[in-house]
């Protein structure tokens, strides 16, 4: 959900056809009038100087967009005016703005911007991520907070959480048995990619059903941005081919779930269904929603949740990796306050404090929705004495905010021990760490997302010993990030990984630990 691959239009522009330079400097007039009837008067928060027609666009163009908007941050300071093409954004970058933007304004910026991807994958917005503060958006946060994602919901998926869990860690036991590496990333993803499906369709995805498997896949492998987005008047022309790409993956995705809401109601009317209740029943069950919300709804589970998660596990990992100091208090304290005969269950996780600081510190340093998901003004508001106009976009930078120096001491130091004795959370209540926003569009998953997060790495830390490929050392783990729906590593993490407990331990918790 971040501004991506910024290097469409120049790459485009230079192998452009005359006629299209052309075509170009008349839409650029166009755009500059349709940026003075948007102008209102005011004084606008600063920024670097933009070019003509693209605006800012080129900037975020190289590199990642979140490290650019630091650099930006450090030299125009903690909120600035970015023009990208017909655009204006306002990014901040400071915990003190973004309290301003996420709670004491929130009345006022808590909305979502139109958009090509709202309007092509979300039917307009009629989902909850990318809904306008409306009916909808209200309606659809409640039943999503109390019925898809309430505590009682989360509990009942427990056995399911473990079973998927424990089968990650075992097959990866078993190519570490066999000395072969596991690559952890994709490990990660297959496990939530099934805990998603099931969750769901009560289907994983990677077995049964590859359809879904492939659309998953490719909506959440997609890039996001689309450059007419920013150039409304080149929507037409498509020349990116996103827009084309973006609709029929979505066309694809609805014509899919609207099969197996037909075999759902089809089991259902013949009475066979008394199987395990899945988040597709319970939206069924729900008269105030029509078939298409149904449908993006869950499109919004499977964007949400398919890759923050993992990919947060991924970031602990290979800082552990890093830090062997680090990992070995980790793997102290479920020795000490579990022991060793056992595994780690879900109710042990609030026990384990240091656990609870490392997901912390890795929420802190790798938020991987680095830029959140653009608000919306819904009417003209002051910010840090600046004129923000209705209908700006307004972007947090999650990760300048929690790699902050003028909060954070060493703030690029992994220091889990910070969190210690510290009444700092990550849930949206201490604004210099907001891995999951703040306010009424705080992320309404939070509390699946901690708690999946920390059974995940509790178990790999506990159950299994993790060595780095051979000949390498804590120095040879990067840690440089690629963007696709959340930050990910880049690099692929190459890990063997072996049992660490006694082969009876694993037998006890179900596991065929028969090979071992
Ligand atoms: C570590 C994991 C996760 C992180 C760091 C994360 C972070 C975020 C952030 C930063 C936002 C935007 C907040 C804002 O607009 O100010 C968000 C929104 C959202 N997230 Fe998450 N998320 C995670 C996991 C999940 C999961 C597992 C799901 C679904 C099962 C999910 C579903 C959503 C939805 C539906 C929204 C939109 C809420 C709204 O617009 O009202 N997220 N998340």
């Amino acid at each position: 959900m971040q501004v991506r691959d910024m290097g469409g239009l120049l790459a485009v522009l230079t192998s452009w056809s005359v006629q299209t330079i052309a075509a170009l400097v008349f839409l650029s007039i166009l755009l500059k009038v349709f940026r003075g009837i948007r102008n209102t008067p005011g004084r606008r928060p600063p920024g670097p100087p933009a070019w003509p027609l693209i605006g800012h666009y080129h900037l975020l163009r190289s590199g990642l967009p979140h490290h650019t908007l630091c650099k930006i941050a450090e030299k125009y300071g903690p909120i600035v005016w970015l023009e990208l093409g017909a655009v204006s954004v306002v990014v901040v970058s400071s915990s003190d703005l973004a309290r301003e933007i996420l709670k004491t304004q929130d009345h006022i910026f808590a909305s979502r911007p139109p958009g090509i991807l709202g309007d092509l994958l979300f039917a307009e917005g009629q989902d909850l991520i990318f809904s306008p503060l409306n009916e909808n958006f209200r309606l659809s946060r409640k039943m999503v907070s109390t019925e898809l994602l309430s505590q009682q919901r989360i509990d009942s998926f427990q056995n399911l959480r473990r079973e998927l869990l424990l089968r990650t860690i075992w097959s990866a036991c078993e190519e570490g048995h066999a000395n072969r590496y596991t690559n952890l990333c994709d490990k990660m993803h297959e496990q939530f990619m099934s805990l998603t499906t099931r969750m769901l369709f009560r289907m994983d995805g990677r077995a049964q059903n590859k359809d879904l498997n492939d659309i998953i896949h490719d909506l959440t492998r997609t890039g996001w941005f689309v450059t007419e987005e920013y150039f409304p008047l080149l929507k037409p022309l498509d020349l990116s081919g996103q827009i084309k790409r973006l609709k029929n993956l979505g066309e694809k995705y609805l014509h899919l779930v609207d099969s197996i809401i037909d075999n759902r109601l089809k089991e259902k009317s013949n009475s066979k269904s008394n199987t395990e209740e899945d988040l597709l029943d319970v939206l069924l069950a729900m008269s105030n929603f029509s078939r298409l919300q149904v449908k993006v709804l869950l499109l919004d589970m499977i964007l949400g949740g398919g890759e923050t998660s993992p990919d947060t596990i991924v970031w602990a990992i290979t800082e552990l990796l890093r830090h062997p100091d680090i990992m070995e208090r980790l793997q102290n304290e479920p020795d000490d306050v579990i022991g060793k005969e056992r595994l780690v269950e879900e109710e042990d996780l609030n026990k384990l404090e240091y656990l609870q600081a490392v997901v912390k510190e890795t929420l802190r340093m790798y938020p991987v929705v680095v830029l959140g998901v653009p608000h919306f003004s819904t009417e003209a508001a002051k910010v840090a004495g600046y004129d923000i106009p209705a209908k700006t976009r307004v972007m947090v930078n999650l990760y300048a905010i929690g790699r902050d120096p003028k909060v954070w001491e060493n703030p690029t130091k992994f220091d889990p021990s910070r969190f210690l004795n510290s009444p700092v959370d990550v849930k949206g209540h201490h604004f210099e760490v907001l891995p999951f926003g703040a306010g009424r569009r705080k992320c309404v998953a939070m509390n699946l997302a901690l708690l999946s997060v920390a059974y995940n790495i509790a178990q790999l830390i506990h159950a299994c010993t993790i060595s780095l490929p051979e000949g390498w050392t804590h120095l040879d783990i990067d840690v440089e990030e690629s963007l696709g729906t959340s930050v990910r590593r880049q690099n692929p993490l190459n890990l063997l990984i072996n049992r660490r407990l006694p082969s009876d331990v694993y037998r006890r918790a179900g596991l065929n630990v028969s090979g071992q």
